[in-house]
């Protein structure tokens, strides 16, 4: 199971050309101080080295942890700040900065964020090529601000789709359009701490369909599928809107039931028992009576969320051990080690 979402990836990403930029930062300055010592400006020299220590300590120190927001905002305030300094005084020389500075700005932030922050730096650069260079170059120069700033929205806001698309797709079963293991782990994680720090209790129902391979075998694989999918509906009919269902295997299913003690989890369990077992399933050409079986778990002191899992999975071979279309409970804590 992928320990990180793609949501934690792109975070990470961030991070890194955060990072990246800042020690960007660090050489040139490093470069800078060595021309005006070049030019005999040691006080100009002695500035620009204590700049560039000071942005390859904090590209240092942040090497494994992520950069808070707040000094990400920061560090692109003081480099538009920079740049406005730059073009001030230099010119042209400072517009070439503007450029980088905006890119970085839609690969540093997200989203709307991402969007308001490159604006802030769109409206800065602008202003200062407005103000300090000839009218017909400095309106050439907002002109061009403005097309990356389209651009570069343009780019964020598809790239936020795309990451809702992909991520929807990693974590849906596409026969069921149940969740898929994937987001198993980041839910039962957090069970787990909300167990700990506040004696939450909360359960799990791991559920298999009965002599499925014979039903396959019987009508073949499509009927088989279509019984999957009425499956999934049927047990999602059936259960609260707190209780999370997913196909963890092939006719495997798993209900997470936060704020649920075992007994309670154990009616819920022959519930769906009953609403498989009692109706029959249509299928295109055929009927099935379909029946399942049922381990229950609950969450247990100091238990990982495999451990868990492996719990309600020695209980569900046991009801099918003990004839099938049955639940078993749990009653005591088995670690896998
Ligand atoms: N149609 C269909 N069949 C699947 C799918 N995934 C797994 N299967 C089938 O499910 C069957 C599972 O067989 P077994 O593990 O022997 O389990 P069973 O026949 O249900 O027997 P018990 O679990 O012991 O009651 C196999 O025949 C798989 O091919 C799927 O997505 N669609």
């Amino acid at each position: 199971m992928p320990n990180q979402s793609a949501d934690t990836l792109l975070q990470s990403f961030r991070n890194k050309v955060t990072r990246n930029i800042v020690w960007a930062g660090a050489i040139t300055q490093l470069l800078l101080a060595g021309v005006q010592v070049w030019l005999v400006h040691y006080i100009q020299a002695a500035v620009l080295l204590a700049a560039a220590i000071v942005l390859a300590v904090i590209a240092y120190w942040y090497r494994s942890k992520r950069i808070p927001d707040v000094w990400r905002v920061i560090f692109m305030m003081l480099l538009t700040s920079i740049c406005f300094a730059s073009i001030r005084t230099n010119g042209a020389i400072g517009v070439y900065w503007a450029y980088p500075l905006l890119v970085a700005s839609f690969f540093m932030f997200r989203d709307g964020f991402a969007i308001a922050l490159a604006s802030v730096v769109t409206i800065v650069m602008s202003a200062a090529a407005l103000l300090y260079m000839p009218v017909s170059d400095g309106w050439r120069i907002t002109a061009s601000l403005l097309v990356i700033l389209v651009l570069g929205s343009v780019f964020v806001v598809m790239l936020g789709r795309m990451q809702k698309l992909l991520h929807q797709l990693v974590v849906t079963d596409t026969l069921t359009g149940l969740q898929n293991r994937h987001r198993l782990n980041n839910v039962l994680s957090q069970l787990i701490h909300n167990f700990r720090r506040y004696h939450r209790p909360a359960s799990l129902i791991m559920l298999d369909l009965d002599h499925f391979k014979l039903l396959n075998d019987k009508h073949g694989h499509l009927f088989g599928d279509q019984m999957l999918k009425q499956l999934a509906a049927r047990l999602k009919a059936t259960l609260r809107i707190n209780d999370q269902l997913f196909r963890v295997g092939g006719e495997e299913f798993l209900v997470v039931m936060p704020e649920t003690e075992l007994e309670e989890a154990v009616k819920v369990a022959e519930k769906l028992r009953l609403a498989i077992a009692n109706t029959p399933f249509d299928g295109k050409d055929a009927q099935a009576h379909l029946t399942i079986s049922i381990g229950v778990a609950q969450l247990r002191a100091e238990q990982t969320w495999a451990e868990w899992i492996n719990t309600a999975d020695t209980a569900l071979l046991e009801a099918k051990r003990k004839g099938r279309n049955q639940v078993c409970k749990a009653e005591s804590y088995t670690p896998t080690a």
